[in-house]
């Protein structure tokens, strides 16, 4: 770096200078905090996503959002130029340069990260970054401090795209950098014209009944149900109705939302008794993730949950049956049955019956750590990989290679037997690949990918739901003294470090009949999680206390000493 870059980052940074004790990590999911401590975090953010963009020569983008916090929090993350997130190689120096004390320091960091990185200053092609926010209060300003970040590289471009769902921001830098159209819109047409692809394609003697027809979904307040709105209009052929649109003067995320609706299994606010039977949906603050659920006749707050897992389910259960009606009957072609390898991938907290579900439709499913950056990165090494964590994040990924193989199977097919039932199974995975977002997990995508294959099988809520019983769970969690004592592995199913407690808590689970239970350290939170689940709700309720028990005994503050 220059002087004259030295001293415009120097003089920038000593306008958001870093609050006293704040210290932030990337963590999960980019860095979230009280919104009030995060400016100077989100200016560095700025430079980070600049530099990202110099680096890989690509255009970057920058999210401010806190998802399913309360709305007092903030948070920022970063989509890299493929759409999906950060590389976690520079996860170190995104926790560096937001704690560096003081602008001196700063700078001197970022002086020696670009020449460790090999970073290009010589103007070849200048950084530049997509910014989008959520509809916090708190985006406004947030958003001047990244532009303010971006700006403090030379030559560095900022495009505020607005207010975004997450998804959409990481799906316009994987557009654009791949040369394709980016903007809003053609987020919106890309979306409802494979959705109507999908259902044109629905077999003719499928029809659904009267309650069927309808979904209400809960936007959490945030800025999904506004993203909907505009959606629904484009799918002339659906009854979609938003509740919780952030409009009716309810809070984001409190009481509402699918962190809510899959962690509490209760009904959000605004859904009642007169809604039994009916399709109900619901999204997270920043629309990256989907749940289902309907309202139980015997008591109007409890739900019949449809989580990730079972949203996995569909979409696996769907694309195994395209791919084997596409390879029905042989032709001449050499290539014509490629063995598409399909994989699943799931983490620990997947319930139990949902991978013997997986399993027993004869699929591969594997299991990364939490968080969808492992997920994501592990399902990118199938021709189709579907993954989905149970609170409803996840995504179809398809490779390059399969896309044309397919491409080219279906110009085929349609000049040998056009209309056949080859052909439209390739039609329907050809639009598959288009609705379902390839960047990060998408509510809306998902919900819509949802829709089509439940009107393509004729199914309602109750019979998705049918497709396997949840084993009863339970999740707690336990503040210990220090978190990063546990260390895990096997997909953190296991405790290695501290000693002994594995074995302990491997004589709780012998206990009970299908007992299964891990701890694992929150990435996002201050505590030890415990999951724990079993035959029945008793079982995994008692369960799960014992196993909190001796985390607390191994790691809490009795034993701190
Ligand atoms: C049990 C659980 O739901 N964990 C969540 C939560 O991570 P923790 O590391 O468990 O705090 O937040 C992550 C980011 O949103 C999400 O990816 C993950 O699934
Ligand atoms: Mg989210």
């Amino acid at each position: 770096m220059n002087d004259n870059q030295k001293s415009l980052i120097l003089n920038s940074s000593t306008q958001y200078p870093l609050p006293q004790g704040v210290k932030l990590s990337y963590g999960t999911a980019g860095f979230r905090a009280d919104a009030s401590i995060l400016e100077s975090t989100v200016f560095r953010v700025g430079i980070l996503a600049a530099l990202r963009s110099l680096k890989t020569q690509a255009l970057t983008g920058l999210m401010i959002t806190a998802s399913h916090n309360k709305v007092n929090d903030n948070g920022v993350k970063i989509a890299d130029p493929s759409g999906g997130m950060l590389t976690q190689e520079w996860e170190p120096f995104a926790d560096a340069i937001s704690n560096s004390p003081t602008p001196q320091h700063l700078v001197q960091l970022i002086d020696e990260f670009v020449k460790k990185e090999n970073i290009r200053f010589d103007g070849a092609r200048s950084a530049e970054i997509l910014l989008g926010r959520d509809t916090r209060p708190s985006g406004e300003s947030l958003l001047e401090a990244a532009k303010q970040g971006v700006y403090s590289i030379v030559g560095a471009t900022a495009t505020d795209m607005g207010i975004l769902t997450t998804p959409q921001l990481h799906w316009m830098v994987r557009a654009r950098n791949k040369g394709m159209k980016a903007t809003e819109l053609d987020y919106f047409e890309q979306l409802s014209s494979s959705f109507r692809c999908l259902v044109d394609l629905t077999p003719n003697q499928i029809k659904m009944n009267k309650t069927d027809d309808k979904l209400v979904v809960d936007g959490a307040n945030g800025v999904g149900g506004e993203k909907l709105e505009v959606l629904k209009k484009m799918l002339n052929s659906m009854v979609i109705e938003v509740r919780n649109s952030g409009k009716e003067g309810g809070v984001l995320n409190e009481g509402v939302g699918a962190d809510y609706v899959q962690k509490e299994k209760v009904v959000p606010q605004g859904f009642y008794l007169k809604d039994v039977g009916i399709r109900c949906a619901s999204l997270d603050g920043d629309a990256d993730r989907l749940v289902y659920f309907s309202v139980q006749s015997n008591n109007a707050s409890n739900i019949d949950l449809v989580d990730g897992d079972k949203i996995l389910s569909l979409f696996a259960l769907f694309i195994k049956e395209q791919l084997s009606i596409l390879k029905m009957e042989g032709g001449d072609h050499v290539d014509e049955n490629y063995e598409a390898r399909l994989g699943v991938v799931q983490t620990a907290y997947a319930n139990g019956a949902s991978t013997d579900y997986l399993k027993q439709l004869g699929l591969e499913v594997v299991f990364t750590p939490t968080g969808v950056k492992y997920l994501h990165e592990k399902a990118a090494e199938y021709d189709i990989g579907i993954y989905f964590e149970a609170n409803g994040h996840g995504t179809i990924l398809f490779s390059e290679g399969f896309l044309s193989w397919l491409d080219a199977r279906n110009n085929e097919l349609s000049s040998k037997s056009k209309g056949s039932e080859q052909q439209k199974a390739a039609l329907r995975l050809l639009a598959v690949s288009n609705l379902i977002n390839q960047a990060v997990g998408d509510a809306l995508s998902g919900l819509l990918l949802v829709e089509a294959i439940l009107q393509y099988k004729g199914w309602s809520i109750h019979n998705w739901s049918e497709l396997y019983h949840d084993l009863p769970s339970r999740q707690l969690k336990v503040k210990v003294v220090d978190r990063t004592a546990v260390v895990t592995a096997n997909a953190e199913t296991v405790v290695v470090r501290p000693p002994l407690i594995q074995e302990a808590i491997n004589v709780e689970v012998a206990k009970y009949p299908r007992g299964r239970s891990f701890i694992r350290p929150s990435g996002t939170e201050d505590v030890i999680r415990i999951y724990a689940e079993a035959s029945i709700q008793e079982a995994a309720d008692s369960l799960a206390n014992s196993v909190a028990k001796l985390a607390d005994q191994f790691l809490g503050f009795g034993n701190s000493g």
